[in-house]
């Protein structure tokens, strides 16, 4: 007898794999939502508590948008301004002028809450310190170690700096600065005096065109920062007349400046960048058109060493010669190279060009000090031909520079982000250091902190009288000190030297004052001067 056994067969119940699939697709997107929960309110509070608990208040922050929208509103509010040049008289301006038109939002919450607070940048908890003693008590000595540079900053600035010097972290950041570091020597910059000297012998003759055809009022600012392109261009990389590999990096290095300033991003808030979808596409594009450009200047610069006649002095050339040499330590790959040249283009041009900006803007208010420097130049350097040993004994025009930092500082702000949790300050938050306030606290220099007086350097060249050692930061602090400053000093000296023997200046009736923070503190509306030649 034959027994059938019922064997089960299997029958595909209709959409029962769509139906699982669905139920993974609706877990998925529970887990993602909970994640993204978490991220933009649950986790910021709880470090919101915390910092708190430790002392740390601040303005509410609404998230996951922080205090942003605050930020825009007063920042909106305060673009019209239009700020008086000089005091109508020394006691009528105070702190509150300059320091209110470029961070009119600080200005608010420091009356609520002092010199130390928190505050939101989306998601990200940031101490706002204005305050010297607090940044010395929180980030000198063994401390320094435990404050990096801010992730959400670094995300944000990749175009710009890749993972350069500016953005780099532990080892790595001291191996580059090792390697860095001595291409700045003086040695090496007085080799870049030539190249400074032409490249303003150019701006200078298109100025004295200008003004031989009727044009006597020049926006400076636009010339000196195309100027300092130039000149860093040629120092890091050698960007020469006629090399047209040099010309279209330089081209796309403007453009990718010009984009960065344009976008209005939403740092910090969770997920911002899918809204800025386009923005960050064009930006990753041109960073990859760059660094195929530069790669390839790299790779020409390499295959020609040791065979070409002419030795190159650019800051490209130093960073190379240790390239290939074997050593690890004191080498880096053609990418960290690539990555350097757009930091010396990105942190070095724009700062010099507003610290000269401003000198000249102070000097056409303040004919007393353009009449002192002239004379002390041509007393130092009466042939007319500034070299390394005449720039070094301009010291008139030392004390110009450090003033002019101190009221106008290029870059307003210093940043760090806590590698660890320390004095009740959790773990991941950044520290924003308010430069702009510090350099014109009156408790730190005076009831005069507002006026421009270069003689303050003369009895203390180094602090210009400030009463704490960490009140003037032009260049931020500590190891990660500006690694370009000597170098801001030459070019600094060496074009106002020529110009000032050129022409005389006056502000002219068109200029409108309104500093501005744009990453960098600007002139919002160029600076506009009447140049008269000097006729020797
Ligand atoms: C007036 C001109 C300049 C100003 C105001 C300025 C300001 C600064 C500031 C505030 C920092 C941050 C320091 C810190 O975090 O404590 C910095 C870092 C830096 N600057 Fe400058 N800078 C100027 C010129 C230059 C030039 C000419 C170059 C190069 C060509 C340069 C390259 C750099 C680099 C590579 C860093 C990163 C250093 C590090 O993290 O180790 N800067 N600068």
């Amino acid at each position: 007898m034959e027994v059938f056994v019922a064997v089960p067969v299997p029958v595909p119940v209709p959409g029962a794999a769509a139906m699982a699939m669905a139920m993974a697709m609706a877990a998925l997107a529970l887990l993602l939502c909970a994640a993204f929960i978490y991220a933009a309110w649950l986790s910021p509070a709880a470090t919101r508590r915390r910092l708190r608990r430790a002392g740390f208040d601040g303005p509410r922050p609404c998230f996951p948008l922080g205090n942003l929208p605050e930020i825009t509103e007063t920042t909106m509010a305060a673009v019209k301004t239009t700020l008086p040049l000089l005091p109508a008289s020394p006691s009528s301006s105070s702190i509150s002028d300059v320091h209110a038109a470029v961070f009119p939002y600080f200005a608010r919450w420091r009356q609520a809450f002092g010199k130390v607070f928190v505050y939101w940048l989306g998601t990200e908890p940031f101490l706002y310190v204005a305050d010297p003693e607090f940044l010395k008590a929180t980030t000198t000595g063994a401390l320094g170690k435990r404050w990096g540079k801010p992730d959400v900053f670094r995300r944000d600035r990749m175009p710009m700096f890749g993972r350069g010097l500016v953005m780099a972290e532990g080892d790595e950041w001291a191996r580059h600065r090792n390697i860095i570091a001595p291409a700045f020597s003086a040695t090496n910059l007085n080799h870049m005096i030539g190249v400074m000297q032409r490249t303003t012998a150019g701006m200078l003759a298109r100025w004295a065109d200008a003004v031989a055809a009727g044009q006597s009022v020049i926006d400076v600012e636009a010339g000196i920062v195309r100027n300092a392109a130039e000149i860093i261009a040629r120092a890091s990389f050698g960007l020469d007349d006629g090399d047209e590999a040099g010309a279209r990096v330089f081209r796309k290095l403007q453009a990718m400046q010009a984009m960065l300033f344009r976008s209005n991003r939403l740092v910090g808030v969770p997920l911002a960048r899918l809204l800025q979808v386009r923005k960050t596409y064009e930006a990753w594009k041109l960073g990859r058109e760059i660094d195929a450009l530069l790669m390839e200047m790299i790779d020409a610069r390499m295959s020609r060493q040791g065979g070409s006649s002419k030795k190159q002095e650019d800051l490209l050339s130093l960073l190379l010669a240790g390239t290939g040499s074997g050593s690890k330590v004191m080498s880096m790959t053609r990418r960290e190279v690539v990555d350097e040249c757009k930091t010396f283009f990105f942190g070095g041009h724009e700062t010099t060009a507003l610290a000269l900006s401003w000198t000249l803007l102070m000097l056409a208010a303040h004919p007393e000090w353009q009449e002192a420097l002239r004379e002390e130049l041509y007393m130092v350097a009466a042939g007319g031909e500034e070299g390394p040993l005449e720039l070094g004994r301009l010291t008139k025009m030392g004390w110009v520079m450090s003033e002019v930092l101190r009221l106008y500082p290029p870059s307003p702000n210093v940043q760090r982000q806590a590698l660890e949790d320390m004095k009740g300050i959790p773990r991941g938050t950044n520290m924003w250091v308010d430069v702009v306030a510090m350099h014109r606290d009156p408790a730190l220099w005076g009831e005069d902190a507002h006026l421009f007086r270069p003689e303050r350097f003369a009895r203390d060249p180094v602090q210009g009288g400030c009463r704490h050692r960490m009140g003037f930061l032009p260049f931020g602090f500590g190891g990660r000190i500006c690694v370009g400053r000597n170098l801001t000093a030459m070019e600094y000296r060496v074009v106002l030297a020529m110009l000032l023997r050129r022409f005389r200046l006056e502000v002219a009736p068109q200029y409108r004052h309104a500093p501005r923070v744009m990453l960098s503190l600007r002139p919002a509306a160029g600076i506009h001067l009447r140049l008269t030649p000097i006729h020797n």
